[in-house]
This record gives C-alpha cells, structure tokens and sequence, in this order.
C-alpha cells in the first residue's frame, strides 16, 4: 500500500509504543498477577493475531512457494539426542556474577552495554566540547551509567573495534576484557567474576523412575533431522528438498531484560533444506539474482569496522562473498519475506558471522538483522551446516542418514576385498569371531594391503581397539583383488538452514510500523500492512440505530465471504474515537455506514494512514477494499475506482 504520510512528524517513542502495546493488550508478561517470570510474555488477540498472520504469510511465501515438506514434531527430546548434537557440551553463554549481590549477567551482555553507554557519554560530551579528555576509572563508571565523559580518541576507538567484534570473543577474552576496561554491573557498579559457561537448555526427565533424562528443545532442527530418512523417502528419495517445522523452542536466557527480543519461551521457523555436497546451485537463483541486499560480511568485521555494502544476491554470489547458491537464494528469500510483511528495508542488513563464531562444522552463516531502538538485532539466522547434523546422528545410530542416487554411468573399480571361511572362523576363535570380522571389514584399502602382506608369510596380527591381539591365517581369512562395478553413489546432504524467531519479528515489525499524528502526539498509529494486520477491515455504523442493522450484517457477510477479516465497531464512542483504537490496533480501512447508506445504499471507505475518505456504493466499496487488502491494487489505484468524500462525518 502506497500513502503519502509524512511518518516521521514525531521521533520514535518506545515508551509510547510500550503503553500502547500494553493497553492493547498485544502481549503482557504471563502470570503478571503472580509478580510475572522474566523472559515469558502472553500475546493477547491483536498480538496473537499478528502472529498467525506473520506465520500465514511464512507458510505461503516458503512452506507452499518451495513445495517444503512440514514437519511437527515433539518438544521434549531424550538427552542422547542432544549428548550427539552437541547442545549438551555446547549450547551455553559465557555468564558472570557480581562479585558483591550474586546477580548474573550475560558476559557479552555486559560488555556490549558497558561500552555502548561510555561511547554515547562521550558522544555527548564531545557534542558539547567541555568534558576535559579522560580514562580514569571514576569517569569510565560514569561514563557506563550514560553520563556525557569524554574519552581519550583511542579509547573511543579500541571501544568500537570491541563492539565490532564482539561475537568472535571466547570467555577467557570477556573476563580479560571486563579487567582490562573496568567493565562492572551497571546496576550495582561492583566488579564482576570470571565468566562461566551455562547450558541454555532446562532439563527434565521423561517418565515416573527419573532415569530417562531429557530436555525442552531449544531450536526445532533436531526434528527435522531425526526423520531424514522418512522425509527422504516421501520425496521419492531425490535432493535437493527441504522440511520446514513452525513450533515452540525454550532457551534458559541468562538475564533476559529485552522484552519480546529475548525471551525463555519463543516460537520459531525453522527450514532444513537438503542439498547435494558436490553441486550447491538453485534451480530457482535466477529468480532472485538481483534482489539487492546490504551486506556486512565478516573480513570488514574481523578489521574492527562495521561498514556495510549494497550489493545484488547475484554479485555476492559470483564474487564469493555469500558461499553458494543455494544460501544466497535463502539469503533472498528472506529478505523479501521481511520487506513484504512490513520490516522497513533501510533498517534491515544481512551480518556474515566471524570465523570464532561460526560453529566449526559450518562452511557459512549470515544472520538477517533488523535495526530496533536497541541497535542492531539478529532475527533470522541462515547457516550452510554441511553434513554435521545428519553425520553425527548416523554415527550414533548406526541407521544411515543418506541419499543413494543410482549413477547414469557406473564407476568401475578395483579393490582388495576380505573373504572369510565363516566356519573356520567361528571355531577358532568363538565369542571373538566378531570382533575380529568388524576390525577387518572396517579397514581401509591400505591396511588391507598391509593385511594381504602379512598373510602371504603365512599368519598376521590383528589389534582391537582395547589392544587385544588374535593371530589369523589363511586359512580363516584370505584378500583378494576383485574388479567391483559401482552403479549408486552415497552421501550425506548437506543442510541450508534459515531459522526464524517470530517474536524478535513480531516486535521489530511493532517498532518499524508505530508513529504518532502530527497533530497529536498521544494518537499513535500502528501502519501494520493489510497481510499481516490483525483486522483488515473495521465496519463503523454511524448510530446505534435499528435500520443499521440489516447493513451491518450484509457488509459483514459479504466481507467474509471475499475472505477478508472484518470487525464491526458500534460501540457508544464517537467516530474519531472508534477510527483511533483502530489506528492503534493497526487496522489498514475502516468503511463507514451513515444516514445516507440506509437510504442509498452508499457507503464510505477510510484509509487508515492518509486517514483520506473515499465514497461508492456498498459493493463496490468492496470490492475496492478486498482488492486493497489482497494487495491487488494501492490506495492510489483505490483513489481512481472511488470518488473522493468530504461529507459531514469527516473524520478526523
Ligand atoms: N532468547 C530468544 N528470544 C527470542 N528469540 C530468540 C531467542 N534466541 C534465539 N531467538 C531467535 O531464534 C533465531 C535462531 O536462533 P539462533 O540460535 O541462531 O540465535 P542465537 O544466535 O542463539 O541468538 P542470540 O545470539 O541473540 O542469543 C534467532 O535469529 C532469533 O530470531
């Protein structure tokens, strides 16, 4: 939808955004009347709302336009599972304590805070040129409770080479960062111990004996990977296809203070997109090469800079800055998921991750960061993980998680291969026969030679892994070189995965959406596109009058049968009244029924930002409207279907 409303007449007021959400009822920190939990938040109707339509429009623009296979599969997870992931050895943040009260804060946290407030102090002295240059650790205190301090310029400058690289730092680095720079609790000003790791996931145990140990997932993946070979089969056994699951993730936060952008319950989106290792192009690249994206990527980061480029999807491909194809076409994807639903594109960056960041399995990784009054903050994360997940589960196992592709031309080869003469083996060496067989089988070509070397001389020496060693002979064992034909080729996909969390969205999309009037700061607007709006259209009927009724009733019924979610507002307030609640809850047109409707069967359309009028008869008003919120036509194009209105119930 294009307006023309000037949007920035008022600076952005989180406060005022805060109370609207919480008058509203959006969401609210759940079991308020019991003092509330940090980090768990309740979404009322307009909140829930959005976020089954921000999901709609998810499953449309990924689920049905990728032919994905969806999944829904269980939160609570045995501990085996995420002993082979690695989330039990390293799904953890660094924390540290206040040396005085015991509070803990998130190490990384804190430094980031610290060092932001010092550097805004001394943007603010700087400003006004009067604090005398300093380093001293009264005025670095100071300066970390956001008082105007000016810093020594390399000061400033080491600050912000810090911040630039602040994901690529291990623990040891943050307690040698918070001793070196004086970085203590903000709330308490007292110093902080050395940094301790602390597992994000909260364990429980499945069953009443208390000896199954598991854990609420903190990410959906597992799910998806568990069931490999059943999604592969689905998909008649072919890659590339990808599984996407929308569901619940818990993570323990350490000290979440941000509101819905850190949060211990959370919903996300998660696709795991499987790809052969050897050819990682998309089919459908070319449909997205010149989507344009700004990039930070990590060389400009790991130089302590944060300056980004604007680039084509295309050109960061070709010249090797985004790994693959296939991560650049998700790369794109997802930017045009978050511009469309309504995230402002100039607030909006892609941020490769450091090489120390990355998890080592990982060939890349660019996370899709939104810009919100606490700065820059990731909201999706979009990995090439390789063949980690499915190889590690494998091995586990034992069940195979691979593709097997028959070949167009089989790959002929020779190799030295063991025969056994079952019978012998098992009577010389009874229970160890299998272990002998397993130690042999398991080898690789060269030790086979070896092997063929030895039992040439007549006898050779095999080693368990516990050192234990059997003696063979020909008798029982023999290699042999034979010509073998090879017509299917094995291997484990690669995985692409994008990883959304709908909160950080939700919020940041509240933020990018929310202004005030310019004649009046206190009538806040939430300019929320009609995909996602909560209602789309509110049916406002002049007076409480009977002969209303009938119109009420037939706009109703013909806007829900167009599809389009409407809500009747015949509340005892006045109109303008009526138009700014709905202004608050984001509703895109409202359509007026008066006097004249009831004798001519008009009716008049409001545009929520322009607050512009428009009039026509009832069913073309909407038709006009449904078009409008389907995205079929702008306000412009509304404009040149409906004549202009400016009769007595304006409103302003
Ligand atoms: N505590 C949280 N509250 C709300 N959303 C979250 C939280 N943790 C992660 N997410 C969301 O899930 C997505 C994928 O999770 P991922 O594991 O990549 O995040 P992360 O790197 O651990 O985030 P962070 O570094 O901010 O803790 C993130 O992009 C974010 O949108």
């Amino acid at each position: 939808m294009t307006t023309s409303v000037n949007k920035t007449v008022h600076p952005f007021d989180k406060g005022r955004l805060e109370a609207l959400l919480n008058r509203r009822f959006f969401y609210a920190p759940a079991f308020e009347i019991y003092g509330g939990v940090a980090g768990l938040y309740d979404y009322g109707p307009p909140g829930s709302s959005l976020q089954a339509n921000i999901i709609a429009e998810w499953r449309k623009h990924f689920i049905i336009e990728e032919h994905m296979l969806e999944l829904d599969t269980t939160i609570m997870t045995p501990a085996p599972v995420f002993e082979t992931s690695g989330h039990v050895a390293r799904f953890a943040d660094w924390m540290v304590k206040d040396t005085k009260t015991g509070d803990v804060l998130r190490a990384d946290h804190l430094v980031k805070n610290v060092l932001e407030a010092r550097l805004a102090g001394d943007k603010e002295a700087r400003g006004q040129a009067a604090a005398p240059p300093t380093d001293d650790k009264k005025k670095k205190k100071k300066a970390a409770k956001g008082a105007a301090v000016k810093l020594a310029d390399e000061v400033a400058a080491e600050y912000e080479t810090i911040l630039a690289q602040l994901d690529n730092y291990s623990g040891a680095d943050l307690g040698e960062l918070c001793r070196k720079h004086d970085l203590r609790n903000p709330d308490t000003d007292n110093e902080v111990g050395e940094p301790q790791l602390f597992n994000l996931m909260f364990a429980s145990s499945i069953g009443p004996t208390g000896q199954h140990p598991g854990y609420l997932r903190p990410e959906t993946a597992q799910g998806h990977f568990l069931n490999f070979s059943r999604l592969l089969e689905f998909n008649n056994g072919r890659v590339p296809f990808a599984s996407a699951q929308i569901g619940r993730s818990f993570r323990n936060e350490i000290s979440p203070r941000a509101g819905l952008l850190r949060v211990r319950e959370f919903t996300m989106a998660e696709i795991e997109h499987y790809v052969d290792p050897d050819d990682k192009k998309h089919e459908r690249f070319g449909e997205v090469r010149d989507v344009k994206l700004v990039l930070l990527d990590r060389h400009i980061q790991e130089s302590g800079k944060n300056t980004t480029t604007e680039m084509t999807v295309g050109e960061a491909v070709d010249k090797g800055i985004i790994a693959n194809e296939t991560l650049g076409y998700f790369v794109a994807r997802i930017h045009q998921f978050l511009v469309k639903i309504g995230i402002n594109p100039q607030r909006l960056r892609f941020r490769q991750h450091m090489a120390n960041e990355m998890a080592h399995y990982a060939t890349d990784c660019w996370d899709a960061e939104i810009h919100n009054s606490t700065g820059w903050t990731e909201c999706v994360g979009c990995a090439d993980r390789a063949a980690y997940d499915l190889t590690v589960h494998s091995n586990k196992t034992g069940h195979p998680l691979v593709v097997r592709q028959a070949l167009k031309e089989p790959i002929v080869t020779e190799k030295e291969v063991p025969e056994w003469n079952k019978k012998a083996l098992g009577k010389t060496y009874k229970q160890d026969a299998g272990v002998i067989q397993k130690i042999v089988d398991s080898m690789d070509q060269e030790g086979l030679v070896k092997l063929k070397g030895q039992l040439a001389q007549g006898k050779a020496v095999i080693t368990s892994s516990e050192g234990k060693e059997f003696e063979v002979t020909p008798e029982v064992l023999t290699i042999e070189l034979k010509t073998l034909k090879q017509s299917i080729r094995e291997f484990t996909p690669n995985v692409i995965e994008p990883s959304f969390g709908l909160g950080r969205i939700l919020y940041t999309l509240l933020e990018h959406s929310f202004w005030s009037r310019e004649k009046d700061v206190e009538r806040g607007v939430l300019s929320l596109p009609p995909v996602v709006a909560p209602t789309k259209v509110l049916i406002v009927p002049l007076s409480a009058r009977e002969e209303f009724d009938p119109l009420v009733k037939e706009v109703s019924s013909k806007l829900r049968k167009a599809g389009v979610f409407s809500r009747v507002d015949d509340s005892n307030t006045s109109i303008g009244k009526r138009y700014a609640r709905n202004d608050e809850l984001g509703t895109p047109f409202g359509v007026t029924l008066d006097f004249a409707s009831v004798q001519n069967r008009t009716m008049t359309l409001r545009e929520r930002d322009t607050m512009d009028q428009r009039i026509g008869s009832i069913d073309e008003v909407i038709a006009v409207v449904t078009d409008l919120v389907f995205g079929n036509i702008t306000w412009e194009e509304a404009c040149t279907r409906l004549p202009a209105y400016d009769g007595v119930q304006a409103i302003e």
